[in-house]
């Protein structure tokens, strides 16, 4: 889906799998309205995720991207709008089971059980395939390989996932989602406690993924930088409404970041990689730029 020119990223797929996915999928969300006990606070909310992209949703904290990734997931139930697939038919109203084929979401932040190694959770995320009597089905030994291959956790299969760190933990949960095989993928900040160099993975292997695979991506990104690196669409939110959607060199201007975030950004082109990289000017780095001693 995304120019080859335009996106940086190694053109190596890490993201080959054993096994071959059916079909793609997409999904939007349609005029979203929702919210938790009081006020709404995401308002008429559209995106679309849309297979073979990857769309990224950002914005200041407390706009309201989580919210409306996890509506997009099921996990909260609009007031008003539709979640959708690329077919017209309602997400909201498939069987549990059978969303959970189609869609998965890694959490902001999960739970982590004790007494069980990662070999154990990854296979958590076959839980879709798995008949009455807990067997896996014929692609989830290929599945779970592939999953911690990628992610690179295989050498630690048999590690109690509650002796692990922050980093190692995220993906752990991220190999649980892709085993899961699913045709959208929705990432609530995956680089979240990870090192640069995984950082970096990570964001190479969902790049891959949207254009290996054909995957619909949706992802949470605090890293503005990030966002213009991986994303084909990026989605900026502001009090909970949708304020631009769009490339990220459109959405991306001084002005619209800076009144999002509060503080002055700047916005280039990486002459290097024709990527749109931003930069927020606090009180130092004013006066650095004005050339004073800092
Ligand atoms: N469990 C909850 N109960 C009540 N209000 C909540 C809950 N979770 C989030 N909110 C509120 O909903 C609004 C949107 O929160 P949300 O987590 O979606 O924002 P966000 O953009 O993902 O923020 P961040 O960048 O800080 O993760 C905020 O005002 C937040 O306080």
């Amino acid at each position: 889906m995304r120019d080859n020119d335009r996106s940086g990223a190694p053109g190596q797929s890490g993201a080959k799998r054993a096994f071959e996915r059916g079909g793609t999928d997409g999904l939007r969300g349609d005029r979203l309205t929702l919210g938790y006990h009081g006020p709404a606070v995401v308002h008429e909310a559209s995106i679309v995720v849309t297979a073979g992209a990857v769309t990224a949703l950002v914005g200041p904290n407390g706009s309201g991207k989580s919210t409306l990734l996890r509506a997009l997931a099921r996990l909260h139930r609009p007031s008003t709008g539709d979640v959708l697939f690329d077919d017209g038919s309602s997400a909201l109203t498939l069987q549990a089971k059978d969303f959970a084929k189609r869609v998965t979401l890694l959490a902001q932040s999960r739970p982590t059980p004790s007494g069980v190694t990662v070999h154990d959770v990854v296979g958590y995320g076959r839980h879709p395939y798995r008949g009455r009597w807990g067997r896996d089905d014929a692609d989830g030994v290929r599945a779970v390989a592939w999953a911690m291959e990628v992610t690179g956790i295989t050498a630690m299969a048999e590690r109690p996932v509650d002796e692990l760190s922050g980093g190692e933990l995220q993906r752990v949960w991220l190999a649980t989602c892709l085993a899961q095989d699913t045709g959208v993928l929705l990432l609530d900040e995956p680089t979240t406690f990870l090192d640069l160099r995984y950082q970096v993975e990570i964001l190479d292997l969902v790049r891959d993924l949207a254009d290996d695979h054909g995957v619909a991506v949706g992802i949470v990104l605090h890293d503005l930088n990030h966002a213009a690196a991986v994303a084909d669409r990026v989605v900026l939110l502001q009090n909970g409404k949708v304020v631009a959607a769009g490339d990220p060199a459109d959405v991306f201007t001084p002005q619209r970041l800076t009144a999002a975030y509060g503080i002055e950004v700047d916005v280039a082109v990486d002459p290097s990689t024709g990527l749109v990289t931003t930069r927020p000017v606090g009180r130092h780095t004013k006066r650095a730029l004005q050339g004073e001693s800092i």
